[in-house]
């Protein structure tokens, strides 16, 4: 139903001819920008949202808010650009909440963020909220969110597959209280219901009983922004019961938010200094953060790199040479394209584990890198919970992206350093960084 990018077009992928020297600004993180978002509209008060990011899954959580009665005003400051990669540092939502209503519908997109952490919003709605999406929203999991918000005293009708599409029937409160789940598919469902908890009339206890669970930082994320906005929020990293969160019924404050550049879109950026042996700047990194992106420094620094943190932002350095990694990447599951991108280039083979749950993102991620680096020469192959890679002599061709902005950020990577590398349908990269060919030409030079 939505106007996911179809477009076939093919797009040469820049060769890098030497080392890449540049500093590149980079918009705001989705994930707290959405987040943000939700939080706000929960407020008793209107807040702020500073340079938050404006693309395809932010947009559509906007949208989707708005469709339920709540005001987000965007505002541009005279200093910003009309466009270009600074247009973000001048704008800043005001979000004023507003009692939540349907009837209305809510387009997800591909958006995990929009498809998870909006039903329990709309559980406190009154009026029914259709809940609809691109075709590849129906496969990715939702039943986390549906069994535990029906348990909490929610009425979904969904087509018995635990899925989209489906309608919230808001009763205009939630009672809310103790619910298991099992997470191991995504850490959105526990960040789904910490979200909304402070609202229901309870508050919430959120027990995950699976097995693995992943993408921890984000889940640090949703209880510090919790906090940030005046939540009491019990979870296991601060003393409570291993894999138990509970968040006590309060109201929200509303506050004023400069969100933070997304690290995990800054990867590329980083992984074109370490390919080339050249100097890429990341202003802004933040010193602390709950992003999964801060662990690149680490991991790039472990492949060859060395990186520095200063005022100016994040360096790092390469030296043209770049080493595999054996790494469990189940924390930062979403770094896992730009990794597999790096290690097909490097001088010994790789593994990259932890990341079974990736089969269920924007597209099979697991699957989708396997083909497309072994089609350019590659030898990739897929284990139970990750990739083996052992780096070829790769050559060009087309690199499908499969509507997943990652395998496009992915294969430009690659195109860095094998002439004739061409990415089928880039602008996919709107998901979380509309900007991103512009924005890699600008990075060469170009
Ligand atoms: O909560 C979030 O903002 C996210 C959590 C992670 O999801 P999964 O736990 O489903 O991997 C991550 O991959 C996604 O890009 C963003
Ligand atoms: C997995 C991702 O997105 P989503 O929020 O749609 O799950 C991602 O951005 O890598």
């Amino acid at each position: 139903m939505t106007e996911a990018s179809v477009h076939p077009a093919l797009w040469p992928a820049p060769f890098a001819t030497g080392a890449v020297e540049a500093t590149v600004t980079v918009p705001g993180s989705k994930s707290v920008t959405n987040r943000a978002l939700v939080l706000a509209a929960l407020a008793a008060e209107p807040g702020w949202l500073r340079r938050p990011l404006r693309s395809r899954d932010s947009l559509l959580m906007a949208d989707a808010l708005r469709a339920l009665g709540v005001g987000i005003e965007e505002t541009v400051s005279s200093s910003s650009t009309v466009t270009g990669v600074h247009d973000s540092e001048g704008e800043a939502w005001r979000v004023i909440p507003a009692g939540l209503h349907g009837p209305a519908t809510v387009d997800v997109g591909n958006a995990g963020t929009v498809m998870r952490f909006l039903p329990p919003v709309a559980s406190l709605a009154s009026g029914p909220i259709r809940f609809d999406g691109d075709p590849r929203s129906y496969e990715r999991p939702l039943n986390g969110v549906i069994d535990a918000l029906r348990v909490l005293g929610a009425r979904i009708d969904d087509d018995g597959r635990g899925a989209l599409p489906m309608t919230v029937h808001g009763g205009g409160a939630l009672d809310g209280g103790s619910v298991e789940i099992d997470a191991s598919s995504s850490s959105q469902f526990v960040s789904a219901l910490l979200l909304s908890a402070p609202r229901f009339n309870q508050g919430v206890e959120v027990r995950h009983i699976g097995a693995r669970l992943p993408s921890m930082p984000h889940i640090r994320m949703t209880v510090d922004m919790l906090r940030a906005v005046g939540a009491q929020v019990d979870e296991p990293e601060t003393g409570g019961e291993p894999n138990v969160w509970r968040v006590s019924p309060s109201a929200l404050l509303g506050r004023d938010l400069t969100v933070e550049p997304d690290l995990s879109n800054a990867q590329p950026f980083l992984a074109a200094a370490l390919i080339t042996g050249g100097r890429v700047t990341i202003p802004d990194w933040p010193e602390r953060t709950t992003q999964p992106g801060d662990a690149l420094r680490e991991i790039f620094t472990e492949m060859g790199g060395s990186c520095t943190l200063t005022e100016a932002g994040l360096t790092l350095t390469g030296t043209g040479r770049i080493h595999g990694i054996d790494v469990d990447l189940g924390e930062v599951g979403e770094l896992t394209p730009g990794i597999a991108a790096v290690a097909a280039l490097a001088d010994s083979p790789s593994t990259l584990r932890g990341v079974a749950h990736l089969r269920l993102h924007e597209t099979d991620r697991l699957a989708a890198l396997t083909k497309e680096i072994n089609e350019l020469g590659g030898d990739v192959t897929e284990t139970e919970d990750g990739l083996h890679i052992r780096p070829r002599p790769l050559h060009g061709g087309v690199f499908h992206t499969y509507d997943d902005h990652r395998m496009a950020t992915a294969g430009s990577i690659i195109g860095l350093a094998v002439e004739g590398v061409q990415i089928e349908n880039v602008a996919t990269t709107a998901k979380t960084l509309p900007d991103f060919p512009r924005m890699w030409a600008g990075m060469l030079g170009a």
